[in-house]
């Protein structure tokens, strides 16, 4: 039978204390990621973000955080016949760039994306495994709207709800498949 969305998360996301820092409980969603029925059902229950009331998709690209958003991402712009795009990591990226500096729950990054990733317009989905402090997607929204692509929202696996993600990102569509 067929386990329903929460049950799946419930039995794939588990807890690593004091990872990768004393004080922080590590959301580990490797478990999800061997169990291919849960992680067809999460890939699904994502890509809902990036379609109309009817079902139809509305996104042209995906964007996928490295590297656990890749991970995600990459299926859910299949699943929605759209291209996918990467944000990575600063220095990761063999073409022109803009690049997002921000902070962490544990530490502090640099995410850059290709110059040409979009064209002029592009309806965009970004897809992630964890809000946190919101720290990520806001650069990362800045970097497609600094690309002249619109963004369509933004869905996550997991949302944080004890740190200030989505006050930080008020005003953006923000969707959480599961809220701790
Ligand atoms: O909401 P925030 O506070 O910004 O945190 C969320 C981000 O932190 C983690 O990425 P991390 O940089 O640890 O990288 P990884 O995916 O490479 O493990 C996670 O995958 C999110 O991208
Ligand atoms: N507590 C956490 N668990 C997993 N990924 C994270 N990214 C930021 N905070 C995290």
């Amino acid at each position: 039978m067929m386990r329903s969305l929460e049950q799946v998360l419930a039995d794939g996301v588990r807890d690593i204390p004091d990872y990768p820092q004393p004080g922080v409980v590590f959301k580990d969603i490797t478990p999800l990621l061997a169990d291919h029925t849960g992680f067809g059902q999460v890939v699904e229950a994502l890509a809902a973000a990036g379609t109309d009331d009817d079902g139809r998709p509305v996104v042209d690209k995906v964007v996928g955080i490295e590297a656990r958003g890749f991970i995600l991402a990459a299926p859910v712009a299949l699943a929605l016949g759209a291209g996918f795009v990467p944000v990575r990591k600063k220095g990761k990226l063999p073409a022109p760039t803009y690049e997002e500096s921000y902070a962490l729950e544990y530490g502090e990054a640099t995410i850059e994306v290709h110059q040409d990733a979009f064209a002029p317009g592009d309806r965009v989905l970004v897809i992630d495994d964890v809000l946190a402090t919101g720290g990520t997607v806001e650069a990362c929204l800045r970097l497609i709207r600094r690309c002249g692509a619109e963004v369509v929202g933004t869905a996550v696996l997991l949302e944080l709800s004890f740190l200030p993600g989505r006050k930080r990102l008020e005003g953006e569509q923000v969707s959480a498949l599961l809220t701790v």
